[in-house]
């Protein structure tokens, strides 16, 4: 057995406690030390191992990695811009050890995951995303960057918390915020024009604002905002599979949101247009596909009388008309919206760990679907909206349950087994950006999105989605994302938005089949093996 993976092995055995923070992190640090010795052999452990260890250096344990970052700190990884070094930034990329980068996941830690503002800490969070770009999507791990922009946290105990990593103030805002992203965006793309760059875990206002700043001009997308807006659609497709019917009976389903932040919102936008093409993509179409959706925030249902709406929620806020023959009202509490609604779906993210209680668990038994279907999408873990237990133990066996963070399936007695399926973005975001770095595609478009989405919803077969899996396995992520690459590549092509990459032009691209373009992926992925150090003629 491989030295480190045996400490690991032996690490578990000797755990008394059974599963807690701290052995959950002594395994995080296992595998950072190999990481830093030996980036092959860690890559082919993760890779070889990718169910057992995603959620190690990816969510859930990266969590804890974050929340603990100061003190498990050994050695830098990646790179931090801070708010001190305006007007240094373009010298500071031009110096970074590294001729090429194809890459970059950049947070300023302000929301991670559901555990809130974590400052410089979010780093992990950059560097966990990359390890799967690395494990399932073969970037080459030399041409990886995860990026911290610190400007300062509003975290009371970071900024009290002598060992600290980061700027000790509060966050810079408004303009002064934006021209430090501005800065960092053109210091990146003057050195590596080809780089993409993936926005993780910026709190809601800002990731709104930073797409549409950048979206048109750059090759970047956020992940929270359209990856998982792309695996929401994927996972609900399934659910509508799962009820025995055909996907294009899509926009007959009710989906009520819990959470109207840059996940909850994503999701909708993105789930209403997916409904409105299906309808015939006119202004009929995209009404009927908004009356589809009630969105609950932390005020309760948002409807058109809300006062200081936010303006990414407000093309969903219920109509006033809708809402006395629905029999609700503005703010009305989430137990009552599942009641008079019957969804079909109730889809989580909130941030808010046992927010479908037992209440609204119990109400969506009365769904007017012959199979209902939950996302408790909120992460790490404790976040989730419900477990897989609570939703099988009250709304029995034909519920489609699906979370964020991984959870075992249940057991439902006489051979029966409840599916736990892991909806994240993990399932879209390696692939978006393999997709977009081997068409050379000038930006991320809507389309490519779309296309990502398309793909991992038809890569789950009939009886699969029948027995409520809608999801496929951790372990079959790297084909995924081959697949799911293959058709961003092609829509690329499509949208005439390609510019090639490496030997490989527009027009060649364009010629490709679509087998082809599945081989010309998986030919460009990188594999965990020793370079050679010594060349042998033949
Ligand atoms: N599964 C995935 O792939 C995935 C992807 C992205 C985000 N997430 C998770 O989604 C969560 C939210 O992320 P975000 O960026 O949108 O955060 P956010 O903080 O911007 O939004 C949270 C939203 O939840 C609402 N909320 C708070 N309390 C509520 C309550 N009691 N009832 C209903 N709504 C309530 C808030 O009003 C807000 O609109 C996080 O836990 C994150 O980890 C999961
Ligand atoms: O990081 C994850 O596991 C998914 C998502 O990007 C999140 O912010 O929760
Ligand atoms: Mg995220």
């Amino acid at each position: 057995m491989v030295q480190p993976v045996g400490d690991l092995k032996r690490l578990e055995q000797n755990a008394r406690d059974g599963p807690s923070d701290t052995y959950q992190l002594a395994k995080w640090r296992i595998l950072n030390r190999l990481h830093d010795r030996n980036e092959t052999m860690y890559y082919k452990v993760l890779i070889d191992n990718i169910e057992e260890y995603a959620p190690i250096v990816y969510t859930l344990t990266v969590g804890a990695v974050c929340q603990n970052y100061s003190g498990l700190f050994r050695r830098p990884r990646g790179m931090y811009f801070s708010a001190e070094d305006r007007g240094e930034m373009m010298s500071m990329v031009y110096n970074w050890p590294a001729d090429q980068v194809d890459m970059i996941v950049v947070t300023d830690g302000s929301r991670i995951l559901g555990l809130g503002d974590l400052g410089v800490q979010g780093i992990g969070i950059a560097i966990g995303k990359l390890d799967l770009y690395v494990a399932a999507a073969g970037i080459n791990p030399q041409r990886v960057l995860p990026v911290m922009i610190d400007v300062g946290t509003n975290n009371e105990k970071l900024l009290k918390d002598p060992l600290y990593l980061g700027l000790q103030e509060h966050r810079l805002e408004g303009e002064e915020y934006v021209e430090i992203i501005d800065e960092f965006m053109e210091a990146v793309f003057s050195r590596w024009p080809n780089v993409i760059v993936q926005f993780e875990d910026f709190q809601s206002k800002w990731a709104f604002r930073l797409l549409q700043r950048y979206r048109k001009t750059y090759r970047m997308f956020n992940d929270d905002v359209q990856g998982t807006a792309g695996v929401a659609i994927a996972g609900l497709l399934g659910a509508v599979r799962a009820q025995g019917r055909p996907m294009i009976d899509f926009p007959k389903q009710k989906i009520v949101v819990a959470g109207a932040g840059s996940a909850g919102i994503g999701v909708v936008n993105a789930a209403s247009r997916t409904m409105a093409r299906m309808l015939g993509n006119n202004e009929v179409a995209f009404e009927s596909a908004r009356s589809q959706f009630w969105i609950v925030d932390a005020h309760g249902l948002i409807t058109e009388e809300r006062v200081d709406i936010d303006p990414d929620a407000r093309p969903f806020a219920r109509r006033k008309s809708e809402l006395t023959h629905q029999g609700l009202n503005e703010g009305a509490s989430l137990i009552e919206v599942v009641k008079k609604v019957k969804p079909d779906v109730i889809l989580g993210l909130s941030a808010v760990g046992g927010l479908f209680s037992k209440e609204v668990l119990e109400a969506l038994k009365d769904s007017s679907s012959s199979r209902p279907a939950i996302f408790a999408m909120s992460n790490p873990t404790k976040n989730a909206e419900c477990t897989p237990e609570e939703a099988f133990s009250i709304i029995g066996e034909k519920v489609v349950f699906s979370s964020g963070s991984p959870f075992d399936d249940v057991d439902l007695g006489d051979g029966k087994i409840g599916h736990s399926n892991q909806g994240n973005n993990m399932y879209l975001f390696p692939g978006i950006g393999l997709g977009t770095l081997l068409s050379g595609a000038r930006i991320v478009s809507d389309g490519m999105l779309q296309a990502a989405a398309e793909r991992l919803a038809s890569y789950m077969k009939e009886e699969e989605v029948l027995q409520g899996i809608i999801y496929p396995p951790t372990s079959r992520i790297r084909d995924i994302t081959k697949e799911v690459a293959a058709a961003v590549v092609r829509e690329a092509v499509a949208e005439d938005l390609a510019e090639g990459y490496r030997d490989m032009d527009a027009r060649e691209l364009a010629r490709l089949s679509e087998e082809e373009t599945v081989d010309y992926v998986k030919n460009n992925m990188w594999n965990p093996v020793y370079p050679t150090v010594v060349y042998k003629k033949d």
